[in-house]
């Protein structure tokens, strides 16, 4: 898929309702009755569907038992939750089916049960001409030899993007950078950074912006770090992107650096917005940075 018109970050770029959605296993040892019911979905589907879904690629040949299988294995997103069967479900469509891969990828879809539509979002700004991208990885933090491993095994393919087709010591910055942001994202060192950080902004009125941390870092600088990383590796882990720009927005607003806290407020908006389809509140902060809590908290501080 590749974008006709420049796409602003967060925005929607498709909204589509799947051909069909459908549990990813029935139960255990049952694959004859998954396959008899994928079968039976198809074959009720009006045919110009059908259709679109015989056209969809199937990376799986003759390594499946029968081509809608095959089409599935190749296309299918996650779709749900659904509140009344804990099961995880897949559903496949004509257009969001045809998205490419990419280990560094410029969008990512989601699932919107209430109206039951997949809809692919840009993470970033999107320039006219530019390929559409979504991750297929299970862990999108591994590294160059692992991704592969894992694309190969699950799609049969070799994956070709940009930072698949890095060498050498490009190759070696771009792993330990994935390596970085894993370790940061483990909820203990977040817990830790986070409670450094308090500290920090408790004395930031005293101490200034050259101060360091509890783990004699500045935890801006050490922010920072962490951000440009998961930016340059296209890698938004979840646990791991909010609290880091959080960290930067109040950290810059104790510094009353204005311009900053609307770089990064704004980025946190686009990823909520790519996410889930609403700011959540991020959008506010970006255009009134004096008002957030942390701007008003150094301001007390002063007057003690
Ligand atoms: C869901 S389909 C994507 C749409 C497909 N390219 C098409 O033409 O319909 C997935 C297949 O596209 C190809 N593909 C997707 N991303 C790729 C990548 N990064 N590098 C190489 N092939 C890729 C692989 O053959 C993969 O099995």
């Amino acid at each position: 898929m590749v974008a006709i018109a420049d796409i602003a970050a967060g925005s929607t770029i498709v909204r589509e309702r799947p051909f069909f959605v459908m549990p990813r296993t029935i139960s255990a040892n049952s694959e004859e009755e998954h396959l008899r019911i994928m079968n039976g979905l198809v074959d009720f589907l009006h045919p110009d569907n059908k259709r679109a879904f015989f056209a969809l690629r199937n990376s799986k040949g003759h390594t499946t038992s029968s081509q809608v299988k095959g089409i599935m294995d190749t296309n299918a997103f996650i779709a749900g939750p659904f509140p009344t069967f804990p099961a995880k479900y897949a559903g496949v469509a004509r257009d969001i089916s045809r998205v490419n891969h990419s280990c560094n990828p410029n969008a990512m879809h989601s699932f919107e049960t209430a109206t039951l539509t997949h809809v692919l979002r840009a993470v970033h700004a999107i320039r006219a001409g530019e390929e559409v991208t979504v991750s297929y990885l299970n862990d999108q933090l591994g590294m160059h030899d692992a991704r592969q491993e894992e694309l190969c095994r699950r799609y049969l393919f070799k994956c070709k993007c940009k930072s698949c087709r890095l060498t050498g010591l490009a190759r070696t910055v771009s792993d330990v950078a994935r390596m970085a942001i894993n370790e940061s994202a483990h909820p203990v060192c977040i817990m830790k950074d986070e409670a450094a950080f308090r500290v920090w902004l408790a004395n930031g009125a005293v101490l200034g912006p050259s101060a360091r941390d509890a783990n004699g870092e500045h935890p801006l600088v050490a922010a920072e770090a962490t951000w440009s990383a998961m930016e340059q590796e296209g890698c938004y882990e979840v646990m791991l992107w909010e609290s880091v720009l959080l960290r930067l927005v109040r950290g810059y607003a104790a510094l009353e650096n204005e311009q900053a806290v609307r770089h990064y407020a704004t980025k946190a908006a686009a990823l909520r917005m790519a996410e889930t389809g609403e700011d959540g509140g991020w959008l506010a902060v970006a255009e009134n940075p004096r008002k957030t809590e942390a701007w008003a908290g150094r301001g007390e501080k002063r007057k003690v």
